[in-house]
């Protein structure tokens, strides 16, 4: 894995602030665009919907800082929230599980923009076993086990059916992973040393869902 590490940013961002780092990314892209050298807070908060004073605070996460009456180098801030969200680094990870979900994630090349490379996927089903998909391998399962031996993966994308993603969990633990994108609705029991990062669409669609039915429309 290769670091930058160039900015000494804050470490232990809220999660919250996270989650909207990468909108702030994606915007200064655009005003990069149109040639904008320097990017005010407000004007940022502005844009996106957001309290300048939150701006500030979600910005300075990344070790840069605005100047008074000039604000952020565009430039520079882009970098400062690649280096920290890491999307500028190449996070290799295993996708366990190459059914509908787990094809269109190996399909979607974008995750490589995001700093994270799906090396290859592993699964049970001969049918599946053999082919690529988005230039991904699929291997057979118990290939995990030789595989990462010999490759030092940290991440795994677990998208199997729901029954099986405990034992796939362990699994990946046992190979040394260390950071689980779960896509399951199981809920993993795993060391607290392993970051789990769930990602439920019915959680999601149970909020939109609850939403318009509130909103009586
Ligand atoms: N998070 C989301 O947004 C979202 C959306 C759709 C589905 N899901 C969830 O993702 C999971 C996969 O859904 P899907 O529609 O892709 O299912 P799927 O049946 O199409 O794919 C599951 C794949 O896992 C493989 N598999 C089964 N047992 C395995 C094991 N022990 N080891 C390795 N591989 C194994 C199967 O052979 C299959 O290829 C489900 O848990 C589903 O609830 C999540």
């Amino acid at each position: 894995m290769k670091e930058t590490g160039k900015y000494k940013p804050k470490s232990q961002a809220p999660e919250p602030t996270l989650k909207r780092l990468p909108g702030y990314l994606y915007f200064l892209e655009q005003v990069k665009e149109d040639g904008t050298i320097n990017i005010s807070a407000p004007t940022i908060g502005k844009e996106l919907g957001l309290d300048p004073t939150q701006v500030v605070k979600d910005l300075a996460f990344t070790g840069v800082r605005g100047k008074p009456r000039v604000g952020y180098n565009t430039y520079e801030l882009i970098h400062a929230l690649e280096d920290f969200l890491g999307f500028n680094k190449v996070n290799e990870a295993f996708l366990v599980g190459a059914g509908n979900l787990g094809a269109a994630l190996m399909a979607y090349q974008e995750h490589q923009s995001l700093g994270l490379k799906i090396l290859a996927a592993f699964d049970v089903d001969e049918r599946k076993i053999g082919k690529t998909i988005g230039g991904i391998y699929v291997l057979e399962y118990n290939k995990l086990f030789s595989l990462s031996d010999r490759l030092n993966v940290k991440i795994g994308i677990i998208t199997t059916p729901n029954h099986v993603a405990q034992e796939v969990a362990e699994d990946m633990v046992n190979c040394g992973i260390k950071a689980i994108w779960n896509f399951t609705s199981a809920k993993l029991g795993l060391s607290e040393k392993i970051i789990v990062q769930n990602t439920s669409m019915s959680s999601y669609a149970a909020v939109l869902l609850r939403r318009l039915s509130d909103a009586n429309l």
